[in-house]
């Protein structure tokens, strides 16, 4: 039965053009109603539909995703880290995926730990940097899996570094027998803020930024707040950048500690271990208080089914930025510069304060972040960035802006000529 297109006076359900076959369209030179016509159709296809199956599915997942402090997790007298997620019996070799400088520091402490409990493991080493954020590295890594027999539950792998390896190797553990579980031990300061409570893996692909990733929480991150303290300064600043983002989205007391310690957090590694920081434990709060507002914001939206999302902020501008610039700038470090140029928007629209925007150019400062870079001057660049992050937004703008230090508001009209407004200001810093 030949199909052809007419188009039928839309009954009351149907609202645009209905294929309508041959005969009922013969129909129509024989001068019956198009209405007519298409009633017919309608009745007759509803009468086949009776006789047809149709199934449809529906299920939902229990996710519970633990995240715990864990002091001295590489004690071999401590049982944690060779744990099973959720109590299983080990039942073959599990993959240690570590990044050159975790092996560097922590290697020898993680063979004694490994081998002191007589846990069977086998180790691999990817390179550091954001620039090995790849593909080709989830290849290597599910090869290993390959190699060592990791099975679909019992081996999950363990994987030890800094948000890099941790999206690598998460990726790679949600693309083998489409998903194994895995353990994540974030070493840096900001996987151990921000990464750590995180559903998402990815990797850079073709000059974009996690352009290639899925969902895939590991049922376990344990934190160990003393491995960060042989961190380099600038990874700790990095780490502050998006403590920044948070305490400016939703934590006024927060942001409140990082302008008065911001210089000891950075020398101490959030160690609390000098004078003036010991006594209100800064770096614990730090912490605490970044971790518990990113899992509160995952916690509601952890798929992302709502893209209005406010840990977005300083997030839009800055992955363009941060591409074009690899490997000079951090993450972290993009992302204050970020937090910063909607911040000027903010205070442009005088939705912000003049005396708030001074607090928070100060406050990036103290924690030794530059809070501007020639990239963040480029409007071209700036607006490419904008049009393909509302790509990645479901084609809107959905941009934070600040009305207080810890308080948001969505806007959708941002213009090119507030962009080129905040871009010439951050230029002049
Ligand atoms: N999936 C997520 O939700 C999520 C969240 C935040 C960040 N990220 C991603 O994380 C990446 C940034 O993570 P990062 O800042 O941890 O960078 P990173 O992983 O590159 O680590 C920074 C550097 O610190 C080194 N290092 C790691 N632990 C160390 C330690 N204890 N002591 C000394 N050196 C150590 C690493 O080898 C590396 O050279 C970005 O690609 C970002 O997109 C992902
Ligand atoms: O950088 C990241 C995740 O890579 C987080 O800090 C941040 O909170 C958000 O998840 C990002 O804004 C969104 O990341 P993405 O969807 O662009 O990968
Ligand atoms: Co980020």
């Amino acid at each position: 039965m030949g199909l052809q297109t007419v188009v039928a006076q839309p009954p009351q359900a149907v609202r645009h053009a209905v294929a309508i076959p041959s005969e009922y369209a013969e129909g129509a030179e024989h001068g019956l109603s198009r209405r007519i016509i298409a009633n017919r159709f309608e009745e007759e296809t509803r009468n086949m539909m009776d006789k047809l199956g149709h199934w449809t599915l529906r299920t939902s997942q229990d996710v519970e995703i633990e995240v715990s402090e864990t002091p001295r997790l590489l004690d071999p007298a401590n049982p944690r880290l060779a744990q099973i997620p959720g109590g299983g019996e080990e039942s073959g070799t599990r993959l240690v995926i570590v990044d050159e400088h975790v092996e560097e520091i922590f290697g020898q402490r993680i063979r004694e730990y490994f081998s002191t409990r007589g846990a069977q493991v086998s180790y691999l080493t990817l390179p550091a940097g954001d620039e090995h954020k790849t593909i080709d590295n989830v290849l290597r890594i599910a090869s290993r899996f390959n190699e060592i027999g990791t099975e679909r539950t019992g081996t999950p792998p363990i994987v030890m570094g800094g948000g890099v390896v941790q999206d690598v190797a998460g990726l790679a553990a949600t693309l083998y027998r489409r998903g194994i579980p895995y353990v994540r031990v974030p070493t840096t300061l900001l996987g151990q803020i921000d990464g750590s409570v995180s559903a998402k893996n990815g990797v850079n692909f073709e000059g974009f930024r996690n352009r290639l990733g899925t969902f895939n929480p590991p049922p376990v991150t344990l934190i160990d707040r003393t491995l960060i303290a042989s961190l380099p300064e600038r990874q700790v600043q990095s780490g502050l950048g998006e403590a920044l983002k948070m305490a400016l989205i939703k934590d006024a007391e927060l942001f409140r500690l990082l302008e008065e310690y911001g210089p000891d957090l950075v020398s101490e590694r959030l160690q609390d271990t000098g004078p003036r920081t010991s006594g209100p434990e800064a770096g614990r709060q730090v912490m605490h208080r970044a971790i518990t507002g990113m899992a509160e914001e995952l916690e509601k939206n952890l798929w992302e089914r709502d893209l209005l999302r406010i840990v977005d902020y300083g997030h839009t501008f800055s992955p363009a930025v941060e591409m074009r610039a690899l490997p000079d700038l951090l993450h972290g470090e993009a992302v204050a510069m970020g937090c910063l140029f909607c911040a000027v928007i903010s205070a442009h629209r005088g939705l912000l304060s003049q005396e708030d925007l001074d607090r928070i150019v100060g406050c990036v400062r103290r924690m030794g972040l530059h809070p501007s870079h020639p990239m963040f001057s480029d409007v071209a660049l700036l607006r490419k960035g904008l049009a393909d992050t509302v790509r990645h937004r479901g084609g809107a703008q959905h941009l934070t802006l600040l009305t207080d230090i810890g308080q948001t508001v969505f806007v959708e009209d941002l213009t090119d000529s507030e962009i080129d407004g905040a871009a010439h200001w951050m230029g002049a810093l």
